[in-house]
């Protein structure tokens, strides 16, 4: 659905240039949903803005819903569906007319953009708001209303750029319940900008992971924590028994960095929750009771943390604080 080679784009600006993104390669297969999770600044929403024709890439190819990037950017247009960070709606006008409006631009009869309003309303738990004015609706509502207007069309990829961004926990919630179905029930291929790990934890099948305009990391989110160096295991015997579970727990396949203190066991495992069966086994066969057992997985954070050398958080927070001190960007575009 997406295959991208080297993309790259810099820009020019007063102090230099700035290398926005660096030679990302990237392969999205149909009914795929992914994340492509960084920090601020890391070039998420430039590559998304390559994919989608509304940039012009400085180098490299790609194709996006089957039509070349370069040669046939319309066609990429008319393939795909894209709900920017900002969304698109005008605050002014009623959701309906909106819709409408949406539906007609994209080629639909009157009768068949009332009827795709009316359905994607419906989906996107809208109706009863068609006659609002949509300066009117709630963040939540404004951005379901954004992704409905992106699926007019009924695009087979919709591109969503940060889609929760500056929602309440209860709103950013209720739109994964959205994105979700949209996903499962109409088999849409979904690529999602996010810098939440909750997020790309909770609702992407595979994540890429873009660092300074360069990938670093990609898999499923299980798959990535559990590269690392896995889940950390700990258990607790009587102190007079610690040494005996240890030596045990060491013998357990693909264990590694085996601690006894006292009567408290860690270890790290590539699956906790798949060994824990064969570790009560041999600690019962041993003779030895247990006492409290449990496995933690590594988070998202340990991920990037592990890869970049710096937390995701630590990354945001300073990305931020360069933002607000240098704040340069649209000064010139090097196409
Ligand atoms: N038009 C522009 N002119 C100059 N620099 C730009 C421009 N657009 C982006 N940049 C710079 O390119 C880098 C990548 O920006 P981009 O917006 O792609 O990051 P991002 O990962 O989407 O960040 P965010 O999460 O904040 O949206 C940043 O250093 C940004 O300042």
């Amino acid at each position: 659905m997406i295959h991208a080679r080297g993309l790259r784009r810099s820009f020019r600006t007063r102090t230099g240039t700035v290398e926005a993104v660096r030679g990302v390669d990237l392969d999205v297969e149909p009914g795929e949903l992914v994340g492509f999770l960084g920090p601020n600044g890391a070039g998420k929403t430039t590559t998304l803005r390559m994919l989608t024709t509304l940039l012009e890439p400085t180098d490299g190819t790609a194709t996006v819903a089957g039509c070349d990037l370069r040669t046939d950017p319309v066609g990429v247009r008319r393939q795909i569906g894209y709900v920017a960070q900002s969304g698109g709606s005008s605050p002014e006008c009623k959701v309906i007319e909106e819709m409408e409006l949406q539906g007609r631009f994209y080629g639909l009869t009157s009768e068949q953009a009332r009827a795709r309003s009316a359905e994607l309303t419906a989906r996107m738990d809208l109706a009863g708001l068609d006659q609002r004015l949509i300066k009117t609706l709630s963040g939540g509502q404004r951005r379901r209303l954004d992704i409905a207007l992106g699926l007019v069309h009924d695009p087979k990829l919709v591109f969503l750029d940060e889609p929760t961004a500056a929602l309440d926990p209860q709103s950013r919630a209720n739109l994964w319940t959205h994105i979700k179905a949209m996903h499962r029930e109409h088999n849409t291929t979904v690529f999602l900008t996010t810098h939440y790990l909750d997020e790309a934890d909770a609702l992407c099948d595979r994540i890429l992971v873009i660092d300074n305009g360069k990938i670093v990391a990609q898999g499923a989110p299980d798959e990535l924590k559990a590269g690392l160096a896995g889940d950390l295991v700990t258990f607790s015997v009587p102190v007079t028994d610690g040494a005996r579970a240890g030596e045990i727990a060491a013998r357990l396949p693909e264990v590694s960095e085996a601690d006894v203190d006292g009567g408290t066991v860690r270890f790290r495992a590539p699956r906790g929750d798949v060994l824990l069966p064969d570790l009560v086994r041999a600690i019962d066969a041993a003779a030895i009771p247990l006492t409290s057992m449990s496995v933690t997985r590594p988070t998202l954070d340990d991920v990037f943390l592990t890869l970049t050398g710096r937390s995701l958080r630590d990354a945001e927070m300073g990305a931020e604080a360069v933002g607000e001190a240098t704040e340069d960007k649209e000064t010139a575009d090097v196409a």
